[in-house]
């Protein structure tokens, strides 16, 4: 055992969960995208969640960002004020605990930005929801967000739709931890950037997460993704886990035949 693993999983395993999902089942017409899923996320951890195509992990993401609904399932998170079943809120208290507590990354960007409208002024959009009206406030909250994202501050009046992609990722990293979140989703975030950028907004995720411990959970095909970045791996096939664990033991002694296949098709 490593000595990081040695240090890690004794922490994970005596602080109660801050995310528990049990039981969560989604039906599309004849597609099962979700059969029967539980997943723990533990206070200042990386989740990673790793399967093929259409194995359900995109799904199980938008439920945790209470973008869509289960035919079945409870799903809670430890924060004040927050008790009881959360896919039983309405849609107005969906949409406001997605702005205030929940950040998410999404693969495309025209999921997460206005993209006409300019850089900051996504940013700020989000802190208007948390009611910061003053315009020096904004600017100066949307602005250290954008920094810390590790995006070019002369470049924040861009919209979007100018920028690369990989900035345009950093744009939605800044608007997504602008509240600082108790929880970021991270959903193919680097997923189509050149392999060179896609390192580097990786590694900016890392340092946000070790500065700041936000508990995360990564959702990608990619295992390199998942392995630079995960502290735990739970895999997926057509809808169900087959496999969760450290990712250290994950990677290095998977127990399922499909993490199996997985883990050598990569190496
Ligand atoms: N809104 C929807 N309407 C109909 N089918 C859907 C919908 N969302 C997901 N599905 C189906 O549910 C299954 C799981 O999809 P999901 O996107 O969660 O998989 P995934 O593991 O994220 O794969 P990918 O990486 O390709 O997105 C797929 O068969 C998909 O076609």
């Amino acid at each position: 055992m490593t000595a990081a693993l040695a240090l890690r999983a004794p922490q994970l395993m005596t602080t109660p969960p801050l995310l528990t999902m049990t039981g969560v089942s989604r039906r599309y017409g004849d597609v099962v995208a979700l059969d029967d899923v539980s997943a723990l996320v533990y206070p200042g951890e990386v989740l990673g969640i790793v399967g093929e195509s259409g194995s359900g992990k995109s799904t199980l993401l938008r439920m945790m960002n209470l973008e869509d609904s289960p035919d079945a399932g409870d799903y809670r998170l430890a924060l004040p004020d927050l008790p009881g079943n959360l896919f039983e809120l309405d849609r107005f208290a969906r949409r406001m605990l997605c702005a205030t507590r929940i950040g998410i990354v999404y693969q495309n960007p025209h999921l997460g930005l206005l993209m006409k409208n300019s850089s900051s002024g996504n940013v700020a959009e989000r802190l208007l929801i948390a009611g910061e009206r003053s315009f020096a406030a904004l600017r100066s909250r949307a602005r250290e967000a954008l920094d810390a994202s590790e995006f070019p501050l002369e470049r924040m009046d861009a919209r979007p739709i100018e920028l690369s992609g990989g900035m345009q990722q950093r744009v939605q990293l800044a608007k997504a931890i602008a509240l600082e979140p108790a929880l970021l989703l991270l959903d193919e975030p680097t997923t189509g950037l050149d392999v060179s950028v896609q390192a580097l907004v990786l590694d900016t995720l890392k340092r946000l997460q070790r500065d700041r411990a936000i508990t995360m959970v990564i959702v990608s095909h990619d295992l390199g993704v998942i392995r630079t970045m995960a502290d735990r791996v739970m895999v997926m096939r057509r809808g169900r886990v087959v496999e969760q664990g450290l990712a250290d033991q994950i990677f290095q002694d998977p127990q399922h035949d499909y993490t199996q296949q997985l883990v050598h098709a990569k190496l």
